[in-house]
């Protein structure tokens, strides 16, 4: 069966397109998802994009994914430098998650250096802007299809 993909977008992701374009860019979020969903098809795979601004929400989202989905590529937004609450869903549910950010995080104030994800994530983009979520998708589907290949040989 094919392998499910979850993509979450937090808070003002939305916007992208429109916000602040000189750091993220002109690109929009339909357009993010759309592409990100032509990768995880082009290798059999099933990408399901969500966006939310509010933490409660993403953290339900998280602990739907659940025994359901195989790979999250997450883009916290502000909460990666304060959400507790996102970090603990992502650990309780036990999926394996990519961490991605538009801009070079570390290239710009203080306070956005630090990750509550950083240190669980399986990887990590920063600073490719939206291509970084086409490069985000390849990644997880080559390693679906590499872990595939191995347990195969195992038999
Ligand atoms: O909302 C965002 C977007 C961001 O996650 C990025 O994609 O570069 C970086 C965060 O610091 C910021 O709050």
């Amino acid at each position: 069966m094919g392998k499910s993909i979850l993509l979450i977008n937090g808070p003002n992701l939305n916007l992208l397109g429109t916000r602040e374009p000189h750091v993220y860019g002109h690109t929009t979020l339909s357009d993010v998802e759309l592409s990100s969903c032509e990768v995880a098809a082009s290798h059999g795979a099933v990408l399901d994009s969500f966006q939310s601004n509010h933490e409660g929400a993403i953290v339900d989202r998280i602990q739907a994914a659940r025994g359901k989905v195989d790979g999250i590529i997450i883009n916290p937004g502000a909460y990666t430098h304060t959400s507790v609450a996102i970090r603990d869903a992502l650990l309780s549910v036990g999926i394996p998650f990519i961490e991605l950010h538009v801009s070079n995080v570390h290239a710009r104030e203080p306070w956005r250096h630090h990750s509550y994800f950083s240190d669980k994530a399986a990887g990590i983009i920063v600073g490719l802007g939206v291509y970084g979520y086409k490069v985000a998708v390849e990644h997880v589907c080559v390693n679906f299809e590499e872990k595939e290949k191995e347990a195969k040989a195992a038999l």
